[in-house]
């Protein structure tokens, strides 16, 4: 179902605080990918799969061998976990720990999860500049709501869409797409910011511009080959860099035969 957590900001008109871009105003919509992205989760993740192997007998991982697999959900950290030990895991069991994990994690999600630096300033600058604000993320969308509120900033965001949101999830475009769309916004003139390959080969395949933060969980080499751009920190977006982002995607666009 596609639900919209957030209120949705209304449609900004022609102000004297509008920004334009080649004549457009921008309706466009700044996508942020959440785990490694928006929100430091690794810690809280971390305790969650703790207490999934502790309840398997099993040493508990630190929080920097958790943090490079911390991005891509329960299932892989849980598998990483277990091949570590030398042990296998089933079907049943996995099913077992995930319940488990979840369980424990919706009861800590914001214990030690915290906003990146700079993050908040970066997102008032652009909705200052005309842009809206939206979430593409593969946790549940119940979660990222759960997370985001508990943070206070889930009214930023015209839309929170997570993996179970649409019929797809990211690396499919439709994700992507279907985000931008809820949260009233137009592909062309918006970014996906995130940390890991899988946010930006969802750009990519969606034709959307995309800004890699080095500082996520897992900024490897196919992620910075493919990436619009790089930054180290949040100082550095802000509306000329996706206003040339932006643009360079159209210009792309309009020298295909
Ligand atoms: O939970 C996951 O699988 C990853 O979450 P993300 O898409 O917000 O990085
Ligand atoms: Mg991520």
């Amino acid at each position: 179902m596609r639900t919209r957590i957030a209120k949705q900001t209304p449609i900004r008109g022609v102000s004297a605080g509008s920004r334009h871009l080649q004549g457009q105003i921008m309706t466009g919509i700044a996508v942020f990918d959440l785990d490694g992205t928006l929100v430091d989760t690794a810690p809280d993740l971390a305790a969650s799969l703790n207490h999934c192997l502790a309840a398997a007998c099993m040493a508990p991982m630190p929080l920097d061998v958790v943090r490079p697999h911390a991005g891509h959900g329960a299932k892989v950290m849980l598998r990483e976990a277990y091949r570590r030990d030398g042990r296998d895991i089933d079907e049943a069991e996995m099913r077992d720990q995930v319940t488990r994990f979840i369980a424990y994690y919706q009861d800590h999600i914001a214990d030690q999860s915290r906003l990146f630096p700079g993050v908040l300033d970066s997102m008032n600058r652009l909705e200052a500049a005309g842009m809206r604000l939206a979430v593409c993320t593969n946790k549940y969308e119940r979660l990222a709501g759960l997370l985001l509120n508990a943070l206070a900033v889930a009214d930023r965001f015209a839309a929170i869409c997570g993996a179970d949101t649409f019929a797809r999830r990211k690396p499919d475009p439709l994700h992507l797409n279907e985000t931008i769309a809820l949260a009233g916004g137009r592909s062309d003139l918006s970014v996906m910011v995130g940390d890991t390959v899988t946010d930006i080969d969802t750009a990519v395949a969606a034709g959307v511009p995309s800004v890699l933060v080095d500082f996520g969980y897992a900024p490897d080499a196919a992620a910075r080959a493919r990436a619009s751009v790089i930054i180290e920190d949040y100082a550095s977006l802000d509306i000329s860099l996706v206003e040339r982002l932006v643009a360079d995607a159209g210009k792309v666009t309009r020298t295909k035969p």
